[in-house]
């Protein structure tokens, strides 16, 4: 048992992880959280699930070393930390009514309420969390929004471990970037800026700091990683609220010591402003940040420097030689140097030991969440004492050069092709020459209806693919099965009126994983669970070699699903930035040799879709915007590469065949000039939870082709009326030429219910035949 008597001035644990996996090394969490919303379960039970769990994970990290007080992080969350933050702020936005209950508190139901929304409600809008594949709930915040420890989650937490010997070190958003990643609320005033509210959140966070003390708390951490973005506003004012922000926290009465984390890349010039404030310890990402100089390093006099230097956000075996080096530059220009990760290990899985069916030597080249923790004990140990690390360091260079040259990781028939590529390689047709030719091969009706792709995932379906894995159905018994679904689904389709088609993905255990399990340079894992948002999870693939294509992957099911049907049929494939975004990709060439390799694939791919009568495919994007560079100055050269990679994708197709492309995610301004340099005959975005707020970008850039802005958000189990569709279509056709729009749902349907997705579906349709009788009358 720790003493709890001890003083609360514990030097900063030598070896910790920034955050760890929060959803269990079998997805207790999902299963649980997924059976509380299912009625299945109570919230007594799913309490003590999640406390299984969570003791679960901090006693593995003891037994893997990071055995010193507040190592362990408090990183658990039911749903998502930025939600976890907008709970303990009690920051509900005024349209959910009165949310809080007798006490001021927002209990489980109230939380899950903001997360999934009801009936009258939409949920707060999901975005990416920085360059993951992670989503957080953004705040709403107005001048209205009025801030209460609503919450002491993290408190009872930390008490939980506590009592069970385990002194935790409590995670919670920090305020400047919890305000930063805000958006205004629907009544704010033009202008509003909810950073302007910095002075109103503090005293809630130095209350929960002051709780967290008397809990017995020695170290917080508060996450600040939009310092690592180039905000919209100027750096001074981001400036000047870190300051203020933490000259507040910091003069507490009772608080426990303040680690704050940037996680996610260089912090830059904002290191300064840390470097000025009072805070105890600050972490800095230096993997994929770097060194910072020696002078600016001075600055933190007595601070310790939490050096990221394994990775958190891939899972390749950390170069132990070049973070010891690093380590040996911090350690001469900054006082207090203490090891960690880049970013919380929540974006890779808990452990490559669970993957047996993966070769020894692929393995041994991986290092994931409990391999990480490891890393940064023998790295802490090295920084202690160098001579103790040396054999450690030694097997890490050896396995890392062994990947050099093993096989498959570089091919020469892969290399030749992508070599001998030529800008012709890269372009179609003016779009005029295309539209009339798809036009005239098509023959659609204005405001064309389709679907994004995926219908549900019904339990049938999984437990089918899972019973075929298991060798207890056949492949022949599986591939019917599979035939069945896209029967119901073509027909469903017909009946209510759809007028391009979609197979419904029901073969498909992911859109990334799939694909990655057809061609040659991946593997994929058993285990590998990691969280997407909410209970949803993806097995990200390992993407080590060179990419090529065995056989035809999509063509036998898109030409039995057309072959069911006269309305166009979509092909569906996933493009290579997103397969590259979504897999754990090769650390050891440029993203864009990777991503032309796949888009070679892939233009393979829809050759043979072509020959097989399809005249509509579908390549989706929805990471474009996911792998958009943090820092400005690097944007341009990764939309390069990223277009390029779709373009080479795509451009192999005849004039007549209708290239379609999906993104999803709503900052849909900031990379228009990337979807246009795409080149898709049609593109389909989300728009539904941001309430069309796109269609304005669209309007003033002036987009020219195709595009399908999201009337139906998926993301949440609410059915949208009728009403609601006309209307968000009726803006729609104000801002856009009504030729060039398409009506479709934001994403696939694939974590919906049977139940509400025809509702919606045919809400759509019925929305659709208004808007269209519209505008006859105004052609009238
Ligand atoms: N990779 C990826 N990233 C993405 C998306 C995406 O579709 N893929 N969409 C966006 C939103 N993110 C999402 C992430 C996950 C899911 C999702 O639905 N995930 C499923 C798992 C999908 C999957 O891999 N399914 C497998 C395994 C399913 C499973 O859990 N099987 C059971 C067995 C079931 C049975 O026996 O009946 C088990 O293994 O325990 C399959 O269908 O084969 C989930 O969490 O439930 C949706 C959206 C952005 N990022
Ligand atoms: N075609 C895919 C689907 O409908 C696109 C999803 S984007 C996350 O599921
Ligand atoms: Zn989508």
């Amino acid at each position: 048992m720790p003493d709890l008597t001890a003083p609360k001035n514990n030097p900063f644990p030598s070896a910790s992880l920034l955050g760890y996996p929060r959803i269990g090394r079998r997805r207790e969490l999902k299963k649980a959280v997924e059976a509380y919303w299912a009625g299945k379960i109570d919230a007594a039970a799913l309490d003590s699930a999640a406390k299984a769990i969570q003791l679960a994970s901090a006693k593995r990290l003891q037994e893997l070393g990071l055995t010193e007080a507040a190592a362990v992080p408090g990183t658990f969350s039911y749903y998502d930390q930025v939600l976890d933050t907008t709970a303990h702020l009690g920051a509900v936005p005024a349209r959910f009514g009165k949310l809080l209950n007798a006490e001021g508190k927002l209990d489980i139901d109230g939380y899950f309420t903001l997360a999934r929304g009801n009936k009258e409600q939409q949920p707060l809008e999901m975005t990416k969390w920085f360059d993951t594949n992670y989503h957080y709930l953004v705040p709403e915040i107005g001048p209205e929004t009025a801030f209460t420890l609503a919450s002491t989650a993290k408190v009872d937490e930390f008490a939980f471990a506590l009592a069970n010997g385990i002194e935790t070190r409590p995670y919670i958003v920090g305020p400047v970037t919890y305000l930063l990643l805000s958006k205004a609320s629907d009544g704010a005033p033009a202008g509003f800026a909810p950073l302007s509210r910095l002075e109103d959140i503090l005293p809630v966070y130095v209350e929960l700091l002051g709780k967290l003390a008397a809990a017995g708390a020695g170290w917080v951490q508060l996450d600040e990683p939009a310092l690592v973005v180039d905000q919209d506003i100027p750096a001074a004012d981001v400036e000047a609220a870190v300051a203020r922000a933490y000259e507040v926290l910091t003069a507490a009465a009772d608080r426990p010591q303040i680690l704050v984390s940037t996680p996610y890349g260089a912090l830059e010039g904002q290191l300064g402003t840390f470097a000025a404030t009072n805070i105890d310890a600050l972490h800095i990402d230096v993997f994929k940040g770097t060194v910072p100089s020696a002078a600016a390093l001075a600055g933190l006099g007595n601070k310790t420097l939490v050096a990221g230097v394994v990775d958190g956000h891939n899972i390749w075996r950390n170069d132990l030689a070049a973070s010891a080096a690093k380590l040996d530059e911090l350690k001469a220009a900054a006082g207090k140097v203490a090891v960690s990760t880049s970013t919380s290990t929540q974006h890779v899985p808990h452990d490559v030991a669970e993957e047996t069916q993966l070769s020894e030597q692929l393995r041994s080249w991986l290092a994931f969440s409990d391999q990480k923790a490891v890393e940064v004990k023998t790295l802490a140990a090295y920084l202690a004492d160098p001579a103790s690390a040396k054999a450690a360091i030694d097997e890490a260079t050896a396995v890392i050069a062994s990947r050099a040259t093993a096989e498959g990781v570089r091919r020469a028939d892969v290399r030749a092709r992508t070599e001998a590529l030529t800008a012709a390689d890269f372009s179609r047709s003016e779009y005029a020459v295309r539209e009339a030719a798809q036009e005239e091969a098509l023959h659609l009706p204005p405001l064309p209806t389709t679907t994004i792709g995926s219908f549900p995932q019904t339990s049938e379906i999984r437990s089918a693919r899972a019973r075929n894995n298991k060798g207890e159905l056949s492949d022949g018994q599986y591939e019917q099965l599979m035939k069945d679904e896209i029967k119901r689904v073509v027909s469903l389709q017909e009946e209510l009126g759809y007028d391009v088609l979609v197979h419904g993905e029901p073969e498909r255990n992911d859109m990334v994983q799939y694909f990655a399990e057809n061609l040659d340079g991946f593997d994929v894992t058993v285990h590998g669970w990691v969280q997407s948002y909410g209970s949803r999870c993806t097995r990200p693939s390992i993407l080590w070699g060179d990419v090529t294509r065995k056989a035809a992957i999509t063509v036998k099911w898109a030409e039995y699903a057309q072959s069911l049907t006269s309305k166009p049929m979509k092909g569906m494939l996933t493009g290579p930035v997103t397969i590259l975004a979504w897999s754990f990709v090769r650390d050891d060439q440029p993203l864009g040799e990777t991503a032309n390799q796949v888009g070679l694939a892939l233009r393979d791919e829809i050759a043979d879709l072509e020959a097989a009568g399809i005249k509509i495919i579908q390549v989706d994007e929805p990471a474009l915007r996911e792998l958009l560079p943090l820092r400005t100055g690097d944007q341009a050269g990764y939309l390069t590469w990223s277009v390029d990679s779709f373009r080479l994708a795509t451009a192999g197709a005849a004039d007549a065949t209708q290239i379609h492309t999906h993104l999803c995610y709503s900052e849909f301004g900031v990379i228009i000039d990337a979807i246009d340099g795409l080149d898709a005959d049609v593109t389909s975005i989300e728009a539904a939870r941001s309430r069309m707020e796109v269609v304005h970008d669209l309007e003033s850039h002036g987009f020219g082709r195709g595009v399908g802005p999201g009337v139906y958000d998926i993301h949440s189990p609410r059915v949208p009326g009728e009403q609601e569709v006309t209307g968000l279509l009726s803006t729609a056709v104000k801002h856009v030429p009504a030729r060039q729009l398409w009506v479709n749902p934001d994403c696939g349907l694939k974590t919906r219910g049977y139940a509400e997705t025809e509702e919606s579906l045919r809400n759509l349709v019925r929305a659709t035949q208004v808007v269209r009788a519209g505008l006859l009358e105004t052609v009238k």
